[in-house]
């Protein structure tokens, strides 16, 4: 899997939020976007993510050297993130039943063994209104942990977790299989002390 981007920039009004993004992110390795807030991490992200089109420039996306169809695209990737709603009316095994059907979990995983892993067996028939958000922002992670994906994305992965969630994070990341392309945006530096790849997007005000 790599993702292709060319000469990509992204413009909301009059505004350049970026210009000029030219990079091969491959599977097999983590990439750091960091940058200070509001310097366009998360709409860096979401473009990578074929989430929010591009003013200008070109995304590719390959597998095994061939281009993807976008709509076949969506298949391959997972993303947490902040701005991303859980759907707060189900329980916690209504969301991962339901997400299933979309999405595959890895090596088989059973809804109540994902629960069990998101330590959060307890909740299992909760609905997800009543999560705390540390709980949210758990199951936002695992459904990137632990669904059949190529690429994950993750967008300030550690929001809201404390220093339990947060080792938990770690733990969970470092567990990412060596075929997957794992992206982050972040601003904290323990989030992504095991990524290879950092890359300041203010390189391309
Ligand atoms: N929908 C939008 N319309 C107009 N401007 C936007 C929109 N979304 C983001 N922006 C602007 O784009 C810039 C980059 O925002 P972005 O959220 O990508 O930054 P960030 O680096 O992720 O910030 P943070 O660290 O605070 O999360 C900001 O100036 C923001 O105001």
């Amino acid at each position: 899997m790599q993702i292709v981007a060319e000469q990509v920039g992204k413009k909301y009004r009059k505004e350049w939020i970026f210009r000029g993004v030219s990079l091969e992110l491959s599977a097999g390795t983590s990439y750091t976007f960091v940058g200070p807030n509001g310097s366009g991490k998360s709409t860096l992200l979401q473009l990578l993510a074929g989430s929010l089109p591009a003013t200008e420039g070109k995304l590719t996306y390959r597998v095994n050297g061939h281009a993807l169809d976008l709509d076949d695209w969506f298949r391959h990737v997972v993303v947490a993130a902040p701005y991303l709603e859980l759907i707060e009316e189900l329980t916690l095994t209504e969301l991962l039943l339901f997400h299933q059907t979309f999405k595959r979990f890895k090596s088989g995983l059973t809804p109540d063994q994902i629960a069990d892993r998101l330590l959060l067996t307890h909740a299992r028939h909760k609905e997800i209104k009543y999560f705390s958000s540390g709980m949210k922002q758990r199951v936002k992670l695992g459904l990137a942990f632990f669904s059949e994906a190529s690429v994950v994305i993750l967008d300030e992965p550690t929001a809201n977790l404390d220093r339990q969630g947060a080792a938990w994070y770690h733990e969970q990341v470092r567990q990412l299989s060596p075929d997957q392309l794992l992206l982050i945006g972040s601003n904290v530096p323990e989030e992504y002390d095991f990524c290879p790849n950092i890359l300041d997007v203010t390189r391309w005000k």
